[in-house]
């Protein structure tokens, strides 16, 4: 950032006292001196006119900048509009300029800066449009992006909701917010320009003479490449360090504004903590809700709370939000996607453990779990290699030491899935967030990996949200049981209540539905009639409501709160 910033503003001060320093020194023309190479009088030799390089080379600097600020700026308005018009636009319009940009980023750049250059005709002019063209759609993607990003917010929604007109929120409401990625972004872009223009020229399709720039002045040395390299050198290299300059200071801008705002959950909720959070909780999550832009809202106001120890199982259909719960908990929620909450508490470190092993089929396996703690605790490779074998240990792989050197396909489905496992405790995790982790083993294995999360609560501590489709899996390992259905909770209960006490007829159904040893099993499994809503179709009333055999017409038309029925036990149904 500091070498980036450096060197743009020795750029700019030599862009302003270039031309009236050394301005008649670089058009001075001396016949006594044409085609020289590197002397002490002309340290990067002369042109066909005997002109001094060096002098050119400074001069230039500020024609260079200039036409590259233009660029810029040209490539930022053109994308801008571009990105943002299919928020303002009907919907045919909005598809057609999606598809227009979709297709201009697919693109190559050079291309098509190339292409429009040549129509705009030969020189600076046409240049300049052509990497602005270039530039264009990378701005309009990205605006597209953040605008999608930001149009889900609760302010914008409201601002929807009171009929204020498409323009306006986004002039008013969109383009603000996302005002900073792109000004930061136009850093990086004006280095792209730079490259992009010194290319034009190169070719032959930029600033023609008597004008000259880095890149005019790259071609002209080019010829001379193989008699007298120094020529090419000095705009070479001018070209490249400006480029690096605008480059670096872009990044560092932006790794500074990451930085200003590390938590992408206060970005997207800024809504204030009305409650205080419970501080023993390891997680305390009040009013949670995942949004996605359309409309969708596959959480709704799910609150929940796991003390240090504590095994809690998310049990729903598929679809009910299960996991998006577990990536908002674990701040993993998929781009575009929203998460709001009144209270996001987490006491400590989260791990995530999923179910498809989240392993690198290509790296060894210790290499990866060591790379968790060289990363995150700056540990040696030697003490994080030794950390991954106790790790590897713990969680009862055989010959932990040889296990680590293995990759993955080498290891069986429940090995890789124990590693995995190992990966959670590199560090000292007060949460682990496993989302059917035993779903792709068979029964046998899926028995030993939940003895060993047991095992593991009894001996770290830590505690556990297990997500399961699987009501018995819950049953077996949790403590508690909290279910899901079409993105809200319906009920939560301890576990020893589940067989005889559950209270909302979506739970009873789910245990009625499980085989038992009395169950003949040449007959199909009893299962639910009807099926769970999805997102956008969630109505006013309890959404169980359509295949409920207690459905009366105020759960058709009313949704039952969640409201406390016994010791820890809460449900919501007007019928309990
Ligand atoms: N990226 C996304 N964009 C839009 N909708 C999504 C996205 N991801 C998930 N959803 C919607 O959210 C709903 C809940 O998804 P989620 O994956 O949390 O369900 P789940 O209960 O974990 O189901 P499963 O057991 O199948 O994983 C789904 O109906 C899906 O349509």
């Amino acid at each position: 950032m500091r070498a980036g910033l450096a060197i743009v503003a020795a750029l700019i001060v030599l862009a302003i006292i270039g031309p009236p320093l050394w301005g008649d020194q670089a058009e001075a023309i001396n016949s006594a001196a044409i085609l020289q190479g590197a002397s002490a009088a002309h340290p990067l030799g002369t042109d066909n006119l005997g002109r001094d390089l060096l002098a050119r080379v400074l001069v230039a600097g500020r024609f260079t900048l200039m036409l590259a600020l233009l660029a810029t700026a040209i490539g930022a308005v053109v994308g801008t509009v571009l990105g943002a018009l299919p928020a303002v636009l009907p919907r045919k319009g909005a598809r057609f300029v999606t598809g227009l940009v979709n297709a201009l980023v697919a693109f190559p750049g050079l291309l098509l800066a190339m292409f429009v250059a040549v129509i705009a005709g030969l020189g600076a002019k046409g240049a300049v449009l052509g990497i602005g063209a270039a530039i264009a759609p990378g701005f309009a993607r990205l605006t597209q992006t953040l605008a999608a990003s930001v149009a889900g917010a609760d302010y914008v929604s409201a601002a929807r909701m009171l009929g204020v007109p498409r323009g306006r929120i986004l002039a008013r409401h969109v383009l603000p917010n996302i005002a900073e990625p792109l000004i930061l972004n136009l850093t990086q872009a004006m280095g792209g320009a730079l490259l992009g223009l010194a290319g034009m020229s190169f070719l032959g399709l930029g600033v023609q003479p008597p004008s000259f720039d880095w890149g005019r002045l790259l071609f002209d040395g080019f010829a001379r490449i193989y008699l007298t390299p120094e020529v090419a050198l000095g705009p070479a290299v001018a070209v490249a360090l400006a480029g690096i300059g605008f480059n670096l200071l872009g990044d560092g801008l932006v790794k500074k504004a990451r930085r200003a705002r590390p938590s992408t959950d206060k970005a997207v909720a800024p809504r204030p903590e009305p409650v205080a959070a419970d501080p023993e909780a390891v997680l305390d999550v009040r009013e949670l809700t995942v949004a996605f832009p359309g409309g969708v809202t596959p959480v709704r106001e799910l609150s929940l709370t796991i003390r240090p120890g504590e095994i809690v199982g998310l049990v729903g259909e598929s679809g009910s939000g299960k996991s998006l719960t577990a990536a908002a908990v674990g701040g993993l929620v998929p781009y575009p996607g929203v998460v709001g909450a009144s209270l996001l508490h987490r006491g400590g470190e989260v791990a995530m453990v999923f179910q498809e092993p989240a392993l690198n089929p290509a790296l060894k396996v210790g290499g990866q779990l060591a790379e968790v703690a060289i990363v995150r605790d700056g540990l040696s490779r030697a003490e994080a290699r030794e950390r991954a074998i106790d790790r590897l240990g713990r969680v009862h792989l055989p010959d932990p030491a040889r296990s680590a050197k293995s990759h993955p396909h080498e290891l069986s489905g429940g090995m890789r899935q124990r590693a995995v496992i190992a990966m959670g405790l590199m560090g000292s995790p007060k949460l682990i967030v496993a989302d059917e982790p035993t779903t792709a083993l068979d029964v046998t294995v899926q028995g030993q990996i939940l003895k060993l999360l047991r095992e593991v609560v009894d001996q770290t501590g830590s505690a556990v949200l297990f997500i399961s489709h699987d009501i018995a899996v819950v049953g077996e390992l949790c403590d508690r049981v909290v279910v899901m259905y079409a993105g809200r909770v319906v009920e939560e209960l301890p576990v020893k209540e589940l067989a005889a006490g559950a209270a909302h007829p979506y739970t009873r159904a789910l245990i009625a539905s499980l085989p038992d040893m009395e169950t003949d099993r040449s007959r199909p499994l009893a299962s639910i009639p009807g099926r769970q809503p999805a997102p956008a179709d969630v109505g006013e009333g309890c959404a169980f409501a359509p295949r409920c055999a207690l459905a009366t017409e105020r759960c058709a038309a009313e949704r039952p709160p969640l409201t406390v029925y016994g010791p820890a036990h809460r449900v919501a149904c007007w019928e309990a």
